[in-house]
């Protein structure tokens, strides 16, 4: 394991341990919440942990959550204790961009009900402004898709339709996704609202207010942002 990959696991165990006995926990999606999701599963088969139900965010964390033990139970209206996700973008107020798994749809409707969203990432999503490195998912719908496309541009000039090889990219939902390219002066919530209102949008990416604190794996250590 290299030794980003050792740092983003122990950012993945510092989040963990904030998780207790008996709570219900979002279980994110990606290279990076893979290790906060083995982690739950280890401290439930050792005992460390108990009555652990995990809500996954995608069929990948699903999957690696059956696998390593964790009870899980679809998202009903019932709060969630915490939820612990990776991120493509960090803004500085701890506003993200995520989504570049496709999982953004889920990983939103998810924690968005949670009273403690924990994010974990290495220290290259950390950036000064929203957009700066990573694009902007933006599921869309499969109907019409192209209509929607041109509607996104006029929002949003740059960007590109996900492809798959020669195929669409297909989400979870059965949803497309625009990767769009922010231009460097952006009003993250304004832009939020009109996406959000444009015709065959589903979501966005942008995950704004909603990040209580984030472990940052960097070549020093582990450093802790909170909001
Ligand atoms: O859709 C994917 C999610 O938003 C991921 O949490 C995000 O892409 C970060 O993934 P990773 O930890 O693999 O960089």
């Amino acid at each position: 394991m290299s030794d980003l990959e050792l740092l983003k696991k122990e950012a993945a165990l510092r989040a963990v341990a904030l998780v207790e006995n008996g709570q219900r926990v979002g279980l994110g999606t990606g290279s990076t919440a893979k290790y906060a999701i083995e982690e739950l599963g280890r401290k439930l088969a050792s005992g460390e942990l108990s009555g652990v139900v995990g809500v996954s965010t995608s069929e990948a964390s699903e999957a690696l959550a059956r696998e390593v033990g964790i009870p899980t139970e679809p998202l009903d209206p019932r709060p969630l204790d915490i939820a612990i996700d990776g991120a493509d973008e960090i803004a500085p107020n701890l506003d993200l961009v995520k989504g570049l798994g496709g999982a953004l749809v889920r990983e939103k409707m998810t924690e968005v009900q949670a009273g403690r969203l924990i994010i974990i990432a290495d220290h290259t999503k950390l950036v000064t402004r929203l957009g700066e490195k990573a694009p902007l998912p933006i599921e869309i719908l499969p109907f019409g898709f192209l209509s929607t496309v041109e509607r996104l541009r006029e929002i949003v000039p740059g960007g590109r339709l996900r492809m798959n090889g020669a195929q669409n990219y297909v989400t979870d939902n059965g949803n497309y996704i625009f990767d769009a390219q922010l231009p460097a002066e952006i009003d993250p919530a304004a832009l939020e609202r009109q996406l959000k209102g444009t015709l065959g949008v589903v979501d966005t990416g942008l995950f704004l207010g909603m990040a209580e604190r984030v472990f940052v794996a960097a070549p020093g250590g582990v450093q802790e942002l909170v909001r």
